[in-house]
């Protein structure tokens, strides 16, 4: 069996650097080298206070305590965007999409179909988490562009990217018969992924050869992600790290995910293709990719990109 790594995640500061500037540049390459090997990197953020963070996560476990019944009323024409309950390969674990969330308008709605008379306070907060998460997903985004010199690309991407916020929720087993496992072992498929989780650790990510590695979130931080998305976009050298959720943990663990998606088209900039790195993706509709994964998903992992759109050479 594959061994538990011990090493942290690399923790990389992206806030607070001048574009242009010197340490601007060094943070732009450090990030996408840490992606193409990683996947994945720790960012400790000043918006993410103690404070602010309880009160988001205390408005999530309202909302996942409501009944089942109101919960179900978050549907979506979107696959895997509205709630999903825990059903038997995955007891653990329940999910809720808020669709937009950067948008005060979507935030307010979706509470007001989950709290008759509306929820200020659930509204308010969720919204403003979600603006700063999405804040950092820009900020990922162009310094990875930059460090690849493509960052003419980036502004359509500004312009068509929608957030949808994922609150998790993975309870405890009930007892050692139960399995332990939250969520299974997948590649996400959106663009970039920002993850934060309450006090409760649980995620692990495949870093190399079959190694996993339980993420230690500190303090104020966030795990950025790449994805099959970003990967396919990349020309196949950002990597989109394998990970799933072992709770062994004795309380609720809650996380809360932003996905972003590109409405319409990804295709790999032809700056990255050339004769040693032909190109490995056909161009693809983001949400056709998703609705794709959601009918086959026995492909948890990359192969749903592959035979989607991967190219034989
Ligand atoms: O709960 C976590 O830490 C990870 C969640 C996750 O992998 C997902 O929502 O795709
Ligand atoms: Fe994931």
């Amino acid at each position: 069996m594959a061994s538990l790594a011990q090493s942290k995640l690399p923790i990389i500061n992206i806030e607070n650097l001048k574009p242009g500037s010197k340490s601007w540049i060094l943070a732009c390459h450090k990030v996408r080298h840490t992606l193409e090997e990683y996947g994945c990197f720790m960012v400790v953020s000043d918006g993410l206070s103690q404070d602010f963070k309880n009160e988001v996560y205390e408005n999530v476990k309202t909302l996942f305590d409501l009944p089942t019944e109101t919960k179900m009323k978050n549907t979506s024409d979107k696959p895997l965007h509205g709630y999903l309950g825990p059903f038997r390969t995955r007891p653990l674990y329940e999910s809720m999409g808020i669709e937009h969330a950067t948008s005060v308008e979507d935030v307010v709605s979706f509470a007001n179909l989950m709290w008759p008379s509306g929820n200020h306070q659930f509204s308010k907060t969720i919204h403003s988490y979600a603006s700063l998460v999405s804040k950092l997903e820009k900020l990922v985004r162009k310094m990875v562009f930059e460090s690849y010199g493509v960052e003419k690309y980036d502004e359509s991407f500004d312009e068509s990217m929608a957030y949808l916020l994922k609150l998790n929720k993975y309870r405890p087993r009930k007892s050692d018969d139960e399995t332990n496992v939250g969520a299974m072992i997948h590649t996400d498929k959106n663009f970039l992924t920002i993850l934060s989780q309450n006090q409760m650790n649980g995620l692990e990510v495949q870093i190399k050869d079959g190694e996993w590695m339980s993420v230690d979130f500190s303090p104020s931080s966030f795990v950025v992600m790449a994805t099959d998305a970003f990967m396919a976009w990349s020309n196949g050298r950002i990597k989109s790290p394998s990970h799933r959720v072992l709770m062994n943990a004795e309380e609720d663990r809650y996380s809360i995910a932003l996905f972003s998606f590109k409405k319409g088209i990804i295709e790999t900039p032809e700056e990255l293709v050339d004769d040693q790195h032909p190109l490995k993706f056909k161009p693809f509709d983001h949400y056709k990719f998703l609705e794709f994964y959601a009918k086959n998903l026995r492909y948890l992992d990359e192969r749903a990109l592959m035979l989607y759109c991967g190219i034989i050479n």
